[in-house]
């Protein structure tokens, strides 16, 4: 922040900052041309930290500095990626300049909100949420997104805002596989645009990016406060979920023909990946639409925030089904119940339930590679010590022992049942001393349950504050938690990887003491 604060005033002066001239984690260098003086003009270097200059690759020095210009250090930061959104609101988003919105100067529609509930406290438009908030961390040097050092704008409802609500029409559409909660989002969407802001015109988009892009063989489908109504009490999206179909140039030109202004997008990384394409050929058109991601994920694999919705209610259903395993295995002489749950390059589901349940004696997730001789060695201990044992295994787990070495349609890799597999070795395992496995693969059954309350509570917060990001004008940025509170970030970060569990995390040292994992199982050494 200090750097755009130093920047801004700059920028006052006929000082011109033509572009940024490399960043890394510690400095950030910037060209500026023209100046007062003729020293204004050069290459001015920004330092994160002191200690950082150590690991700069040339001197600094204060004055000038050969043909480059002027070389200059101060102790100011420079703006991350997270807290550069001019390029992501409606009426900045053609200026290549980096810095937020001054929302007071561009956003001159007074919130209809603010006529229905007089009393409510609308936030400061610039409110920030710093993305790192421990001190002095012992894992510091895990940090994987230095691109939060500038913190994330608040995405909550703002007393002017950009759109005026009476010329909007808005759309909604739901992208890959299914997950809890999509109906809450959908409702939550619908009834926010209806009753805060007075929006008439809501499209459910149906079958995901193909009715963006082919409307006619995907008709959409109106949506009303009563036929919103309810459908939060099932699983499911009632627009359809579905992948495939996405082209950017075509979707531009159906929302430019059927008059959509906004557009909200649910789905994970692919989906906002996607999504990030369809924002920069908008805006390469200039065709005004908001574009607001909400990032799903059952997988919980999504980057930079808390969590996505539904992963709560997926959690809670696997836990369910670990205990009905544990009951099987259990009630039986040197039985080992086996759960295989979702989770193809994260483990998030299978170390959240196996702590939840807390009646698991091996968790093993994609992060974590493991020896079969080990994954015996374990079992046996257990059946000694205990007679029975219940398994929780990730999809994605284990994919060394079962590798397919095919790819599909898409390029994705095919990934063999490490469920199965470990069934049939432990069955063979077992036999000779009277053991058996009880296997249960509840995959879509967890996928397809409705969304539990505090869930439903998520699902709202974010639908409601994607509707007040998307009216403030904002474009190209998916909203999530962040410490809890919602913020926006643009889309691109969302597509910048998949979130996976970190071996030191606490979480997965906690699991790997409740599960009382051998050292071998918990990958804490890698
Ligand atoms: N790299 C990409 N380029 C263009 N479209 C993509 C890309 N990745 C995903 N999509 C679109 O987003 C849809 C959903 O993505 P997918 O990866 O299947 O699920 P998720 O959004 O849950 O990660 C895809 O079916 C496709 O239409
Ligand atoms: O059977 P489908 O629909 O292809 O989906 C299965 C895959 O989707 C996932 O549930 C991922 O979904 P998310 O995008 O919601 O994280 C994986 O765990 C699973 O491999």
């Amino acid at each position: 922040m200090a750097l755009f604060l130093h920047l801004r005033q700059l920028e006052a002066q006929p000082v011109h900052i033509s572009h940024k001239v490399c960043e890394t984690r510690h400095f950030a260098a910037f060209k500026l041309t023209g100046g007062r003086k003729p020293t204004e003009a050069g290459i001015y270097l920004w330092l994160t930290g002191r200690a950082a200059a150590r690991a700069l690759p040339f001197p600094i020095r204060s004055k000038r500095a050969g043909s480059r210009g002027l070389l200059r250090a101060t102790g100011a930061m420079s703006l991350s990626e997270s807290a550069n959104l001019r390029r992501c609101h409606l009426a900045t988003w053609q200026d290549e300049q980096p810095g937020g919105v001054d929302e007071p100067a561009v956003n001159k529609n007074l919130n209809p909100l603010v006529d229905q509930y007089p009393d409510m406290s609308f936030l400061n438009p610039s409110e920030m949420v710093m993305g790192h908030i421990i001190q002095n961390s012992t894992r510091a040097c895990e940090h994987p997104n230095p691109m939060l050092d500038s913190g994330c704008l608040r995405a909550n409802a703002a007393r002017h805002i950009f759109w005026d609500a009476s010329q909007v029409k808005a759309a909604i559409v739901t992208c890959g596989g299914l997950c809890p909660g999509l109906n809450s989002i959908i409702r939550g969407v619908t009834k926010c645009l209806r009753n805060e802001y007075g929006v008439r015109e809501i499209l459910g988009v149906s079958n995901g990016y193909n009715g963006l892009s082919d409307p006619d063989k995907n008709p959409p489908i109106s949506l009303t406060e009563e036929l919103v109504r309810d459908i939060h009490m099932k699983g499911g999206s009632i627009i359809k979920a579905a992948r495939g179909g996405f082209d950017a140039p075509k979707i531009c030109d159906n929302l430019a023909k059927q008059g959509i202004n906004v557009l909200f997008l649910v789905g994970g990384d692919g989906t906002q990946f996607a999504g990030n394409l369809l924002f920069e050929e908008a805006r390469k058109r200039n065709l005004k639409v908001s574009i607001v991601g909400i990032p799903k994920s059952i997988d919980n694999d999504v980057v930079l925030f808390d969590r996505t919705f539904g992963f709560e209610t997926a959690v809670d259903a696997a836990s369910q089904v670990i205990r009905n395993a544990w009951v099987e295995a259990s009630s039986c002489n040197r039985g080992v119940g086996i759960v295989k749950l979702m989770g193809r390059d994260s483990g998030f589901v299978a170390m959240h339930a196996a702590t939840a349940a807390d009646v698991v004696d091996l968790c093993m997730i994609p992060e974590v590679t493991v020896d079969l001789k080990d994954v015996l060695a374990h079992v046996d201990a257990v059946l000694a010590a205990r007679g029975y044992m219940v398994i929780a295994v990730a999809e994605g787990a284990g994919q060394e022992m079962v590798s397919t070495g095919k790819k599909d349609a898409t390029g994705h890799t095919v990934y063999g049942d490490i469920g199965v597999h470990l069934r049939d070795t432990l069955n063979a395992h077992l036999k000779p001393s009277g053991g058996r496995t009880f296997y249960i693969d509840p995959s879509y059954i967890i996928r397809s349950v409705p969304i539990i309350p505090n869930d439903h509570i998520y699902c709202v917060r974010l639908a409601n504050d994607a509707v007040h990001t998307a009216m403030r004008g904002y474009s190209g940025v998916c909203v999530g938690a962040m410490h809890n509170v919602i913020c926006m970030l643009p889309s691109k970060l969302m597509a910048s990887g998949k979130k996976k569990v970190r071996q030191h995390s606490s979480s997965w040292q906690g699991c790997v003491q409740i599960c009382n994992m051998p050292r071998a199982l918990a990958g804490l050494s890698e």
